[in-house]
C-alpha cells in the first residue's frame, strides 16, 4: 500500500488544533495536570484490530484526573501509530462511562488561564481521537456527564446501554463545554437540538439519544444471565460489521469520510484522490479483481 501524501496536513500530519503558534505549550500544561494524580487510561490492542480504551477511575465514577488527561494523550499517540488497527471502543470501567473532570482538580485550577489551557489540551487530544484513522465507538453504560458527555462526541459512533444517560451538565456548573463538545454536538444533532441539550442540561437516555441521532444503537439486555453478552461484547460485534477487511482499506474508509466531514469540497476531493491512490492496485484490490467477485 502506498502512503497517503496529501495537501491536508491538518488531518493526517498533526491532528491538533493548538500549537506554539497559538502561544500554547503542551509541555507546560502537562506538568500542571500531572500534579493531580489518580486513575488511569488503559489501552488494550487486540489481534482483531479493535482496541479497547478504558477510562479507569471507579472511586470517582471515572472522573478525569489531570494525570488521566495526560495518559489519554499518550494512548491516542499509540493508536495513531497502530499500523494494524481498524477500530477502537472507548468505555468506562465498572459499568459507568465518565463523570467529567475530577472536581477536585477543577477547584484547584479554577482561574481562567489554567482552565483555558486545560481545555486547549483536551481539545487537542479529543480532536486527535476523532481524527484517528480508526472507526471509533463510545460504549456508554451508566453516566456520561460534563466532560464525559463531551468525550462521547469525540467518537464516530455512540452505543448506549438501557438505563445509561448522556448529560451536558455544564450549565448547572455555570459553564459551557470546553473540550470541543459543543462544536461536535452541533455537527451530530444540529444546532436546535444542541441548544436544547445544553440550555436544558437535558438527561439524554438511550431512547432520546437514538431519536435525535446522538446514539447509533441501544445495547440489548438479556435476562438470561448465562446467555447474556456484556456491553463490550455487543459493542465489538456491532463495530466488527464495519471493520471486516484489511486494515489499510478500513483506514482509507475512515480517512475519506473524515476529509469529507472536515474539509472544503475542493480539498476533500483532492484528499479523496490521494487516499484512493493509496489503495488502488494494493493487495486487497488486486485480490478482488483476480477473484471476479459478484456483489450479490
Ligand atoms: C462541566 C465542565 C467540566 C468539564 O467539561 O471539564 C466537568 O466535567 S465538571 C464535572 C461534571 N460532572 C459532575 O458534576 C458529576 C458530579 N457527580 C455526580 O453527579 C454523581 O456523583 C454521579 C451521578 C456521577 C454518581 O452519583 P452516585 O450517587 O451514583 O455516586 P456518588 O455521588 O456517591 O459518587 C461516588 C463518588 O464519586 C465521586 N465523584 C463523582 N463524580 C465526580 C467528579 N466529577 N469529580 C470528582 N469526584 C466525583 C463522588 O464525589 C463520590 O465520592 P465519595 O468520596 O464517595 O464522596
Amino acid at each position: 500500500y502506498g502512503s497517503v501524501s496529501t495537501s491536508s496536513p491538518i488531518l493526517f500530519c498533526s491532528g491538533s488544533v493548538y500549537s506554539s503558534i497559538h502561544g500554547f505549550s503542551q509541555e507546560e500544561i502537562k506538568e500542571k495536570l500531572l500534579a493531580f494524580p489518580g486513575g488511569s487510561i488503559d489501552l488494550l490492542k487486540q489481534d482483531s484490530g479493535i482496541a479497547v480504551l478504558t477510562i479507569n477511575n471507579p472511586p470517582r465514577m471515572n472522573a478525569f484526573s489531570g494525570a488521566m488527561m495526560v495518559d489519554l494523550e499518550e494512548k491516542v499517540t499509540q493508536l495513531e501509530n497502530w499500523t494494524d488497527g481498524k477500530g477502537v471502543i472507548v468505555q468506562g470501567a465498572a459499568q459507568t462511562f465518565c463523570s467529567g473532570s475530577d472536581l477536585n482538580a477543577v477547584r484547584a485550577m479554577s482561574n481562567s488561564q489554567d482552565g483555558m489551557k486545560m481545555c486547549m489540551f483536551m481539545q487537542n487530544t479529543l480532536t486527535r481521537l476523532l481524527r484517528l484513522p480508526l472507526i471509533s465507538v463510545a460504549l456508554v453504560e451508566g453516566n456520561a456527564l460534563g466532560g464525559g458527555a463531551e468525550l462521547t462526541t469525540a467518537c464516530d459512533f455512540r452505543l448506549m446501554a438501557s438505563g445509561s444517560v448522556i448529560q451536558f451538565v455544564h450549565k448547572h456548573m455555570g459553564l459551557v463545554p470546553g473540550w470541543g463538545g459543543a462544536a461536535r454536538l452541533v455537527t451530530l444533532v444540529g444546532s436546535r437540538n444542541a441548544l436544547k441539550l445544553l440550555g436544558g442540561a437535558v438527561k439524554v437516555d438511550s431512547e432520546l439519544g437514538v431519536h435525535i441521532g446522538l446514539a447509533d444503537g441501544v445495547l440489548k439486555v438479556d435476562l438470561d444471565a448465562a446467555r447474556a453478552e456484556t456491553g463490550l461484547q455487543q459493542a465489538e460485534s456491532w463495530l466488527s460489521q464495519y471493520t471486516k477487511g484489511p486494515a489499510p482499506v478500513i483506514k482509507a474508509v475512515k480517512k475519506v469520510v473524515l476529509s469529507g466531514r472536515e474539509l472544503s469540497l475542493s480539498d476533500a476531493l483532492r484528499t479523496e484522490k490521494d487516499i484512493f491512490g493509496s489503495v488502488w492496485g494494493g493487495p486487497a484490490n488486486l485480490q478482488a479483481l483476480a477473484s471476479k467477485s459478484k456483489h450479490k
